[in-house]
């Protein structure tokens, strides 16, 4: 197999300038200059205090120079009465206790500056400059640093400098970072310190993930994190939902889909009524109309006034927002880069393939010519994920697919062959468009178009993780044209060189966008029913 990983071939392709590659979690220098100082105060929320110090400040500056001036008041000490004397100290240590404060936000601001962090709300506690800080400033348990080092997590990425230190001072969150730029444990961190240890009383924490598959992931990731210490973390598994006694159910970090919740809850009354904590992953697919009536009877249950609620992910759209500012108080609001963007990790190309019959042509035709595995293809629905299996499956490379119809075990099986590198091609639905780490993912293809922005962003996400560089291929024919430019628009702004053209094609609301597709398959076509909402 060739190593060159960039092997499509006809069409059109444009490359990501990317001088050295970006490095999302490395530190820039500061820069310490007045003017950017301001500019960096402007961006920020934090610049009503800032006035309001800086106004405070002048005023007493004016103050105490007249003094000065006339009667040298903080010069001549001894000329003074002892209470005098303790007003004059008591205003220093004020003034002097504005002017660190003020500088404090200064540095604040140019440290999320240069992290690519925005931030908004009041009081936002300062970014953390390295993983020691969660010692000396949070007192972080020993083996929760011993473990972060075994992991190899060196250096805190931007989402986690900034939302660890914001749940750990108890405030609420609705965080926005790139794929792969490590949110997991962004939540889990301060969730396991401020649980500290076991304890007994129901359930105390809940992470909530959209599918079986990422509910698996985050509960090992959990699992890792808490190595050493005696937490009881719990999977909802079918079989806990169906054997487990919930009236005596006990745990401190339960990780479940909505529906297996909902249903512990309506049908085995699991009670919620303690929870400290409780994490929304990939949050804007949870608040979908699918997902948002059992999202919402989960929070209801969750009845403790003092919960903590954190909001994750790679895409934010304003519903979401609406619906974190209804539901939350005196959040903060974390975004890492823009808001909606695709890692800049990714080499994006968009390839026309002409028709059905093209897709197939050029993926057979490119894996010919080098393949360099772990590849993940994507299609729009399960019965097309058959039929390219079908197709590939006599091809002689290791290929696999993964879609809703298959088992429980059959699923675990094809992600565990594909993280293990038994298997070099991965065709899926979206079922595993989100959240999912397979680490080192060379290439991404959407054999079919994407349906919307957020799948564009979160699938092609699955590559260039943890600021490692991956490579991301659009296949697209006659019908998806008038979506063209909104991929293009997504390609621009995380950096990728896009032709004049493309965007200045039109552009057309991209939502749901899965026309019906000629079949996959080679063999004899049967007519299909049209269909705008395929099973994944
Ligand atoms: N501080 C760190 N240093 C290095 N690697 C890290 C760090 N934190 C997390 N990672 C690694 O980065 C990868 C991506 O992390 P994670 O799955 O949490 O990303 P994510 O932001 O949740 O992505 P997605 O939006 O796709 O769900 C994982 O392999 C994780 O182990």
């Amino acid at each position: 197999m060739a190593n060159d990983s960039s092997f499509l071939f006809a069409g059109i392709r444009f490359d990501k300038k990317f001088g050295t590659d970006i490095a999302r979690f490395q530190k820039k220098d500061t820069d310490n200059s007045l003017a950017k100082i301001q500019s960096v105060i402007e961006d920020e929320e934090n610049k009503e205090t800032i006035e309001a110090v800086s106004a405070k400040k002048r005023k007493r500056k004016k103050t105490s120079s007249e003094a000065v001036d006339g009667f040298s008041v903080f010069r001549s000490s001894t000329s003074k009465s002892n209470k005098e004397v303790k007003v004059d100290d008591n205003e220093d240590e004020s003034i002097r206790l504005k002017k660190e404060q003020n500088k404090q936000l200064e540095r604040d601001a140019i440290f999320r500056k240069n992290h690519n962090i925005h931030v908004s709300g009041y009081n936002v506690p300062s970014a953390l400059q390295s993983f020691d800080e969660l010692n000396t400033r949070y007192k972080c348990p020993s083996y929760l640093l011993r473990n972060l080092a075994e992991l190899g997590f060196r250096e805190p990425t931007p989402i986690q400098r900034q939302a660890i230190p914001v749940l750990l001072q108890d405030r609420e969150c609705f965080a926005c970072a790139p794929t792969g730029s490590g949110k997991t444990l962004a939540f889990v961190c301060p969730m396991l310190m401020k649980l500290k240890a076991h304890a007994k009383g129901g359930v105390r924490a809940v992470i909530i993930c959209h599918s079986r598959e990422l509910s698996g992931q985050t509960y090992r990731e959990c699992k890792k994190l808490a190595k050493g210490e005696k937490f009881r973390i719990k999977l909802m598994t079918k079989s806990l939902l169906r054997n487990a006694d919930f009236s005596k159910f006990s745990c401190d970090v339960l990780i479940s889909t909505p529906l297996r919740l909902r249903l512990a809850i309506k049908k085995k009354k699991v009670d919620l009524s303690r929870v400290e904590y409780l994490v929304l992953d990939e949050s804007d697919k949870l608040f979908e109309p699918g997902l948002f009536t059992q999202i919402d009877s989960i929070i209801k249950a969750c009845t403790n006034p003092s919960i903590i609620r954190s909001l994750f992910s790679a895409t934010l759209p304003d519903f979401v927002e609406d619906r974190a500012r209804e539901l939350m108080h005196d959040a903060v609001r974390v975004i890492v880069g823009r808001k909606n963007m695709a890692s800049e990790t990714i080499k994006q190309k968009l390839v026309f393939t002409g028709s059905e019959e093209g897709k197939l042509i050029a993926i057979r035709q490119s894996f010919a010519e080098s393949l360099n595995p772990p590849v993940l293809i994507f299609v729009q629905s399960k019965e097309r994920a058959k039929e390219l299996y079908g197709e590939l499956a006599f091809d002689n490379i290791r290929v696999d697919v993964i879609h809703s119809d298959l088992s429980q075990d059959e699923r675990e099986n094809a992600v565990d062959n594909f993280r293990a590198g038994k298997t070099w091609v991965l065709i899926a639905t979206d079922v595993v468009a989100r959240g999912m780490d397979f680490k080192g993912i060379n290439c991404v293809i959407n054999y079919d178009f994407p349906d919307s922005a957020s799948a564009y962003i979160h699938r092609i996400g699955r590559s260039g993780r943890a600021g490692r560089s991956g490579e991301a291929i659009t296949f697209y024919t006659e019908e998806d044209i008038p979506f063209l430019r909104n991929v293009a628009n997504l390609m621009a702004s995380s950096g990728c060189e896009v032709p004049s053209w493309l965007t200045e094609l039109q552009k057309k609301k991209w939502k749901k966008h899965r026309p019906n597709r000629d079949s996959i398959s080679t063999k004899p076509v049967v007519e299909k029913e049209n269909s705008t909402k395929p099973d994944l």
